[in-house]
């Protein structure tokens, strides 16, 4: 090990997730075999013992890229000096919920922790938030940390990008690694769009290769859409597994970058591209390289298209007012 570690915080560590998520971290699958890694744990009191459990297990891996593990319930402290953030912790929506009180449960959450990045985190911090409603809690946590580029705070939408690579490659009898240039846009949530029109199967248009806009309107898109609920009603808890590897994947293209001819989904600010208000934070094609990302640029926008992006930022818009009007950003 010659380099310094890196600071990973994880938020939410000894939740499910969490448990999926932090020994793939330590082998070294977010950042690469050659990066130590130092993980540092948030957790609500409560939580606490649980994490700390957590941390004798990654202790037992005996993972040579593991620099230590530190738990905290304090977001000034767990954020201090972080490279990554992994935002997971989150407060689900429970019976007799009103979306507005979910959004103000989880401004409880996300403010102070966008406070705590601003004051303690690295410089080149980056943060990619996965609890949700996911785009709007990492515009919470943006708007609480105006000394970070706003360009650092994305929201997850990866899973529902490598959802999509598999549904194609089920229905084309193709391999996952033949499937480029799919993209989701707009909210982590069921009004998302997965966009198959600009993909490309073996080199293919993904599109003319299915040839049947009856399936991907009434089985693709609906099917990728609602996978969280499907896996909810088969497994009676939702994704933990397959949404940490989509965190791992997340960050590792953002560090690592694309492959050449290839994009990814990630939730990221809007610069107002595809004409998607400013600001909001929506799933865009992304190209990563040097460690940055970039909204792929001029691609044709279909009408098919058109009205399923503008519904899903409509959703992310409303989102917007909603928690502006409870006065979180
Ligand atoms: N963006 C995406 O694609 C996906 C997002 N999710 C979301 O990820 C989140 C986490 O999911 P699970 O791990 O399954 O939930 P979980 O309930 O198993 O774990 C959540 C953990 O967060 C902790 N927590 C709550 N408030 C916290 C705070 N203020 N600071 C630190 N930790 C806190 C809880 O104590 C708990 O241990 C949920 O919001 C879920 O809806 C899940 C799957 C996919
Ligand atoms: O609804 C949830 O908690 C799970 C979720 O986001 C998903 O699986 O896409």
């Amino acid at each position: 090990m010659t380099q310094a570690p890196v600071n990973v915080t994880v938020t939410g560590a000894a939740g499910q997730i969490g448990y999926a998520l932090l020994f793939r971290i330590a082998s070294g699958q977010l950042l690469g075999p050659d990066t130590p890694v130092k993980l540092r744990l948030l957790e609500i009191p409560q939580a606490v013992k649980a994490a700390e459990g957590t941390a004798l297990e990654l202790e037992d891996c005996a993972f040579p890229l593991l620099a230590g593990t530190d738990i905290f319930d304090d977001a000034k402290r767990a954020f201090e000096g972080t490279n990554i953030a992994l935002l997971v912790g989150a407060r689900p929506r429970t019976k007799g919920m009103e979306r507005a009180d979910l959004l103000e449960a989880n401004g409880g959450i996300f403010k102070p922790q966008g406070e705590a990045i601003n004051a303690g985190a690295a410089d080149d911090v980056r943060v990619l938030v996965v609890g949700n409603p996911a785009n709007t809690n990492a515009l919470i946590a943006q708007s609480h940390a105006p000394d970070v580029p706003a360009e650092r705070f994305t929201a997850m939408t990866r899973l529902d990008h490598n959802r999509a690579v598999a549904q194609l490659s089920k229905k084309l009898n193709a391999p996952v690694s033949e499937i480029r240039k799919l993209t989701i846009w707009g909210n982590h949530s069921a009004s998302q769009y997965p966009d198959i029109f600009h993909a490309e199967v073996g080199g293919r248009n993904a599109a003319e290769a299915v040839n049947d806009e009856k399936w991907l309107a009434e089985e693709f898109i609906p099917r990728v859409a609602k996978r969280g609920a499907e896996i909810i009603e088969a497994r009676g808890a939702s994704s933990a597994a397959s949404a940490a590897n989509a965190a791992i994947d997340h960050i590792h293209t953002w560090v690592n970058g694309t492959a050449e001819g290839d994009w990814t989904s990630m939730a990221v600010p809007s610069d107002g591209s595809y004409g998607v208000p400013e600001g909001l934070i929506s799933s865009f094609p992304v190209v990563c390289k040097g460690g940055k990302y970039e909204i792929v640029q001029g691609l044709e926008i279909n009408e098919f298209s058109r009205g399923r992006i503008d519904a899903s930022v409509a959703e992310l818009t409303e989102e917007r007012e909603a928690v502006k009007k409870l006065g979180l950003i």
